[in-house]
């Protein structure tokens, strides 16, 4: 895909910058906007159905219904063609009742729904029932809603690893980390790879990977040296600023979102982050600069998924004030994109 042309011609001297800094160095802020503007797709009349992207998200369980929607139904007003969202049965008719743009697979099993006979075979049914769908994705995210029944995080293990043979890019975020920070191998050395913890999330992986306490004077060696040590994946911990960092450079952004902690504003950013990845990995994949191929089109997903999701908390604080909720937040995704780079006519 081409750089939004209504918003900046491609050309050496308008290469992404982020302002990575290498990992002893501060850590400055990414120039996020030029981020949005320059990965951005344009609204083209000559472009078909998908081309903007396919996002899938696993997740969705008894408990959690809101999450896999606040994730799947934020890429597709970012800008997807098509979001699907694989689940367990229990979840699909509330998630389907939530929305009709959603494509909803009711195919996960949680341990209470199979007998220890047809684990198996039901794992199986699972992964192929995935695998059918897969090659169509851009980006899948993996853990908004997932709960943390074993059977049903074995039958997601099958799907990370068949994502990662077929080089689908994965955003793992919620139980999805629960998952893989017992489990590091899902994810070692898997560039296409990007975490999102949140607070505790980011914890449990500290002191999995690192073996020690989360440091704050330090944050951004250790960000670097958690991303080093499993492979050079991408890490963006969520916070007063999200950090971001791929083990060889570290970036943030910081811009003011909102004071309104309400759950749900990660899905948003998953969903986001998941879209603005796939732009980003197809514009450099399509890029003639040669510099622009050095830069990590993970980072930059994060990048833009952060900024864009901290632009929409704010607009909608500023309308709802204490009552604002993620379902405002997602009102104003589509505002916030377009106020960075319009989408013409
Ligand atoms: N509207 C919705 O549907 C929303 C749904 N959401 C979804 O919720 C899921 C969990 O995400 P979260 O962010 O609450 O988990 P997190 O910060 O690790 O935990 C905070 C504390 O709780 C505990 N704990 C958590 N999960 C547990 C479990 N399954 N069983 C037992 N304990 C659990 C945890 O304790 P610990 O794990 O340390 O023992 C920690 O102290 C995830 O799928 C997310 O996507 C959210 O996205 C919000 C909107
Ligand atoms: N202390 C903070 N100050 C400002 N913004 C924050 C703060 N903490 C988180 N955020 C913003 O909220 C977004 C979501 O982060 P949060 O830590 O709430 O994720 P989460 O706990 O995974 O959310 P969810 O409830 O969806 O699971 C982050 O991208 C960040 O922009
Ligand atoms: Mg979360």
């Amino acid at each position: 895909l081409p750089g939004n042309a209504a918003c900046s011609s491609p050309s050496p001297s308008t290469s992404i910058r982020v302002n990575a800094m290498s990992a002893s160095g501060p850590v400055y802020e990414a120039d996020a906007e030029a981020v949005v503007r320059r990965i951005t797709p344009p609204l083209d009349r000559a472009r078909h159905k998908g081309q903007a992207g396919k996002i899938a998200v696993i997740g969705g369980c008894r408990e959690y219904t809101g999450a896999p929607y606040f994730a799947a139904i934020s890429a597709l007003k970012v800008g997807a063609d098509l979001s699907h969202v694989f689940c367990t049965r229990d979840a699909a008719t509330v998630i389907k009742s939530y929305s009709p743009e959603l494509i909803v697979h009711p195919i996960l099993e949680e341990s209470y729904s199979v007998s220890d006979g047809e684990r198996e075979s039901v794992s199986s049914r699972i992964l192929t029932e995935v695998a059918k769908w897969m090659e169509r994705f851009d980006c899948i995210v993996v853990g908004p809603g997932l709960g943390r029944d074993s059977f049903l995080l074995d039958c997601v293990s099958n799907i990370m690893r068949h994502a990662r043979q077929a080089n689908i890019p994965t955003v793992v975020d919620g139980d999805g980390l629960f998952l893989i920070t017992n489990n590091l191998s899902l994810v070692e050395g898997n560039l296409l790879a990007i975490l999102t913890p949140n607070v505790y999330e980011y914890k449990r992986l500290v002191q999995k990977v690192l073996n020690c306490e989360v440091n704050e004077e330090n944050a951004s060696e250790q960000l670097t040296a958690l991303c080093q040590k499993i492979g050079g994946i991408t890490i963006m911990r969520k916070g007063k600023a999200d950090i971001i960092s791929d083990g060889k450079t570290v970036t943030q952004v910081s811009t003011f979102g909102s004071p309104r902690r309400c759950g749900g504003q990660g899905d948003i950013l998953s969903g986001s982050v998941a879209v603005f990845a796939s732009w980003a990995r197809h514009f450099l994949l399509t890029n003639e600069y040669p510099t622009e191929k050095s830069v990590n089109p993970m980072m930059l997903g994060c990048i833009a998924g952060s900024l864009l999701l901290r632009k929409a908390a704010s607009h909608a604080f500023e309308k709802n004030k204490r009552s604002t909720v993620t379902t405002d937040i997602i009102e104003f995704l589509g505002k916030s994109l377009e106020d960075i780079c319009p989408a013409g006519h």
